[in-house]
């Protein structure tokens, strides 16, 4: 037996290595996570948006997640980009041979605009795998369609959150703030109660992939145990310290910077 906790991305790719797989990967390694993927679509993407997508077959999304969970255990696992219901269906379904917290970032449209999920499969999402989350991170445009209501300040965030659980059936909801003006500011109703988690907003539009970063952040560290408040604070603090750090390079919103924040957020 090994000490070393897994953490599992089905989401879709990033060859420029800023957000989806290559991004949740990173942040698993960087947080000393055993990092596994699966990947559901190839896109071609840069800082700049996409430009292609391929879907895997139906088939081979279903033989990755058999092919990992018949051989090595999943201590937390999270999706991202799973662009439409036939693919939805067969993750809702193997969902139940893990017993491990689900981390869902309900990824819809990436910051340059493009759709990463089929518009028509979405209401599925939010029937059939919300209620399978022990976490949904949804931004606030998400947090919007989810809800099909209007979200203007932090007030209707802290609502947002509790009513995605009492109404969709998710165990917890972080509504994120990164959208917002002012400082970045993020809720998190756990079942019971709301909690709070804010920096100062970093002056940058290098911020490409925040959102999978966090969400993979919050998935290794309940990988290792964490619960969940925990997990979310110190995924906040990696992030904020990895936009702080992000690169200026690419033509676009140039990604988040990892790997100059392990060290500070382990010792916290
Ligand atoms: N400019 C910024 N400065 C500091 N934190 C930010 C900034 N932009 C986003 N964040 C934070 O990054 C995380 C991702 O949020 P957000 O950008 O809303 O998600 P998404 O990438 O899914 O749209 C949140 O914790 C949010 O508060
Ligand atoms: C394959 C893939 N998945 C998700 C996203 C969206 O990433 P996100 O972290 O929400 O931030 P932006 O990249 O949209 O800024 C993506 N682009 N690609």
């Amino acid at each position: 037996m090994t000490n070393v906790s897994t953490a599992l991305t089905i989401a879709g790719t990033d060859p420029s290595g800023g957000a989806g797989i290559q991004a949740d990967l990173k942040t698993f390694q960087e947080l000393r996570s055993y990092g596994m993927s699966v990947i559901t679509s190839v896109v071609s993407q840069n800082t700049t948006g996409v430009k292609d997508v391929h879907h895997v077959p139906i088939e081979i999304l279903k033989s990755q997640l058999e092919a990992i969970s018949s051989d090595i255990p999943v201590d937390a696992f999270k999706t991202g980009m799973i662009s439409n219901m036939e693919m939805m269906k067969v993750v809702a379904e193997w969902i139940p041979e893990v017993n491990a917290p689900y981390v869902m970032d309900p990824v819809m449209v990436a910051t340059s605009g493009d759709t990463l999920i089929e518009e028509e499969s979405r209401s599925w999402l939010r029937d059939h795998l919300i209620p399978l989350a022990t976490v949904i991170t949804p931004n606030i445009a998400e947090a919007e369609f989810i809800l099909e209501e209007k979200i203007r300040n932090t007030e209707d965030m802290k609502q947002a959150a509790e009513q995605i659980c009492s109404r969709f059936g998710a165990n917890a909801a972080l509504i994120k703030g990164g959208h917002l003006e002012g400082e970045a500011i993020d809720f998190l109703y756990d079942g019971s109660s709301i909690l709070t988690y804010s920096s100062e907003r970093i002056d940058t539009d290098n911020t490409h992939g925040t959102g999978c970063t966090y969400a993979a952040a919050i998935t290794a560290f309940l990988s290792q145990g964490a619960p969940l408040s925990t997990a979310v604070e110190q995924a906040k603090h990696f992030v904020t310290e990895a936009i702080r750090h992000s690169f200026d390079i690419g033509k676009g919103s140039g990604p988040t910077n990892h790997f100059a924040t392990r060290e500070e957020v382990m010792n916290k």
